[in-house]
């Protein structure tokens, strides 16, 4: 099969022309370094905000245009703008559809589903459920949390995926242990990857590591969408989304084009983070989309020499947050080494310490969360290391 390289794809995309630029589209300077992975191109193009809503053509017409190259299986390319104001301008948003499933769930109350597919969202037929994993701000632990709840939701023996929609710095790819993979492709469509027992995308494996990713507004929106709908999604029973953190224009068309069955909030005790857990409460309310409740991170530190519990933050704040805004209140993780050093290194603690208590902890958080989306219990299947068989963990 013919190689790519990127000068051809280069050489390729002078016979796009912009009507906007009034040239062809490499003069413009907005394309970035192609990335090329076996027969699969990705293109970032990064163009003027105020241009983005007109350049969709543009876009369509360099991705014909590379697809047609000897050696292209299939490519993606994504607007993006970067904006030196920092201002963002998103689309308009959907209206809030009136279902049922958007009411906010009680512990132990209704339950909520189905993966949504209304007007205006993305169809992605292959997953029952969809969770978003937000906060308020950077920092707090979300993508930790995501992960770890991830894989002990496939410990329940569900088909899990996680989606790395944190745009801004996809850290899904090294907590997962996959900074240095690819995803491959099965025609048109991108193959996601698996580690732990969980099916695994992300933005990160896209870009160059070095490289900044600077999106903005409606191009985030836009490239996560395409992402999402690029890739050839096994059957699931349940999708992970790591949000990008915040509560902005950004965040909330992504709920809305998103068919998300609920959201998990994460926040640390601090006041400051459980105001921005509120903003992320009201935000998905505002669009109808229940939170299934709210996880304090952070929560405590416990000495791992003398087993002396220190209130860091002032411990406990979550839970009122949670039970002033009527929300459940899903647990409580400790700040500890272990996490940080297991997530850092690519073995989430939930996977190498399976038995330990910050594992139990993620695990009930876990089953809670399966219980509110479809009012069935779920057990934990034992950790692999006393299975012959691993019934449910490394599928
Ligand atoms: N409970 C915890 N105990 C110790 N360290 C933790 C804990 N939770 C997260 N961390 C560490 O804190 C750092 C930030 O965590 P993480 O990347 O999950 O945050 P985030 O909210 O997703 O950040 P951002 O939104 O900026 O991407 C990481 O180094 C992670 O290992």
């Amino acid at each position: 099969m013919a190689e790519i390289d990127k000068d051809t794809i280069l050489q390729a995309l002078k016979s796009v022309r912009s009507e906007q630029a009034g040239t062809d589209l490499v003069s413009t300077g907005w394309v970035k370094d192609p990335v090329i992975s076996g027969g699969r191109v990705t293109l970032m193009i990064e163009v003027p905000a105020e241009l983005g809503p007109d350049l969709e053509p543009l876009r369509a017409e360099a991705e014909r245009t590379i697809a047609e190259l000897p050696g292209v299986e299939a490519v993606t390319a994504v607007l993006t703008a970067s904006n030196p104001t920092g201002a963002t301008a998103a689309p308009p948003p959907r209206q809030p559809q009136a279902a049922p499933q958007q009411q906010a769930p009680r512990q132990g109350g209704p339950q909520v589903g189905g993966h949504g597919g209304g007007p205006g969202q993305i169809s992605l037929p292959s997953i029952k459920h969809v969770v978003a994993v937000a906060s308020g701000k950077g920092g707090v632990g979300k993508s930790t949390t995501a992960a770890n709840l991830a894989l002990a939701l496939a410990r329940l023996g569900l088909k899990v995926g996680l989606f790395d929609a944190d745009i801004y710095g996809p850290s899904v790819p090294r907590i997962m242990g996959l900074h240095d993979k690819k995803p491959g492709t099965r025609g048109d469509r991108i193959v996601p990857l698996e580690n732990h027992g969980v099916t695994v995308m992300s933005i990160g494996f896209m870009v160059e590591e070095e490289a900044p990713v600077v999106w903005r507004g409606p191009m985030v929106v836009g490239a996560l969408e395409q992402l999402l709908r690029d890739v050839d999604w096994p059957e699931l029973d349940v999708m992970i989304v790591d949000m990008p953190p915040g509560t902005g224009d950004t965040q909330l068309t992504m709920c809305q084009r998103v068919p998300l069955s609920g959201a998990v909030i994460v926040s640390t005790p601090q006041d400051i983070a459980l105001l921005d857990a509120r903003k992320g409460l009201h935000m998905f309310r505002k669009v109808e989309v229940p939170v299934l409740g709210i996880v304090e991170n952070m929560s405590y530190y416990q000495c791992p020499k003398c087993g002396n519990r220190e209130e860091v933050f002032g411990h406990g704040g979550a839970r009122e947050t949670a039970e002033k805004l009527e929300a459940p209140f899903l647990g409580e993780i400790p700040l500890d080494l272990k996490i940080r050093e297991t997530t850092d290194a690519g073995r989430p603690i939930v996977v190498d310490d399976p038995d330990g208590a910050h594992a139990q902890a993620y695990g009930a958080i876990a089953q809670t969360v399966w219980k509110s989306l479809t009012g069935e219990a779920a057990e934990m299947g034992e950790a692999p290391k006393k299975r012959k068989k691993p019934k449910f963990w490394f599928r």
